[in-house]
């Protein structure tokens, strides 16, 4: 097996621990956020304020589509790709789909210090609903589950290989 793609709640880890593992491996790295931001040429943020959350889903679902087939890559998405069955169907035809599950406090901090991003399906329930509402999806599509509680990026990537099988 040779081919990765991480899904998550944004914050994570899906980027940086994709990165790690891509760059350890040799493989190549695919992020599907910066493929869209590459073809609109402008920030993700700038995209979703642009289009909309709706159509922002819609743009991710064909970017995920049109995702290359062969090759050792690690293939990290956006938060909502989960939204999308078909989407998901194509990730687990082509790929292993791994869920990063990182408890709620630590994506709080994490997003508190990130950049502003559109998050699709935030209501005013915040975080919290919204991890309520994926979590399910996640774990419908997850060929596996790698719960991260306090590893580095390194020891992160080093579980998610481990869990994996591969060496
Ligand atoms: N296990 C980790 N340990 C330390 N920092 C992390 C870890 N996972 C993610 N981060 C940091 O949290 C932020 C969000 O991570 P990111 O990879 O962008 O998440 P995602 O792509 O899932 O939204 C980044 O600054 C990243 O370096
Ligand atoms: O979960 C989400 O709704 C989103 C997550 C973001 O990616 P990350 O999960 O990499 O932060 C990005 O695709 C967009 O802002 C929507
Ligand atoms: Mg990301």
């Amino acid at each position: 097996m040779n081919r990765l793609t991480l899904i998550g709640m944004p914050g994570s880890g899906k980027s940086a621990i994709g990165r790690v593992i891509a760059t350890r491996l040799g493989w190549r790295f695919i992020d599907t956020d910066h493929c869209i931001e590459k073809r609109f040429g402008k920030k993700l943020q700038a995209v979703v304020d642009e289009v909309g959350t709706e159509e922002f889903a819609r743009i991710e679902e064909e970017t995920v589509l049109a995702l290359p087939e062969e090759g050792p890559v690690v293939i990290s998405t956006g938060g909502s790709v989960v939204y999308s069955d078909a989407a998901m169907q194509h990730l687990a035809a082509i790929s292993t789909v791994v869920f990063l599950d990182v408890p709620l406090p630590r994506l709080h901090g994490r997003i508190a210090r990130a950049a502003p991003r559109g998050i699709v399906g935030m209501g005013a329930g915040g975080l919290e609903e919204l991890y309520r509402n994926r979590f399910e999806l996640y774990h419908k599509y997850a060929h596996s589950i790698v719960l991260l509680q306090g590893e580095n990026l390194q020891e992160a990537a080093t579980r998610v290989l481990f869990q994996c099988g591969v060496s």
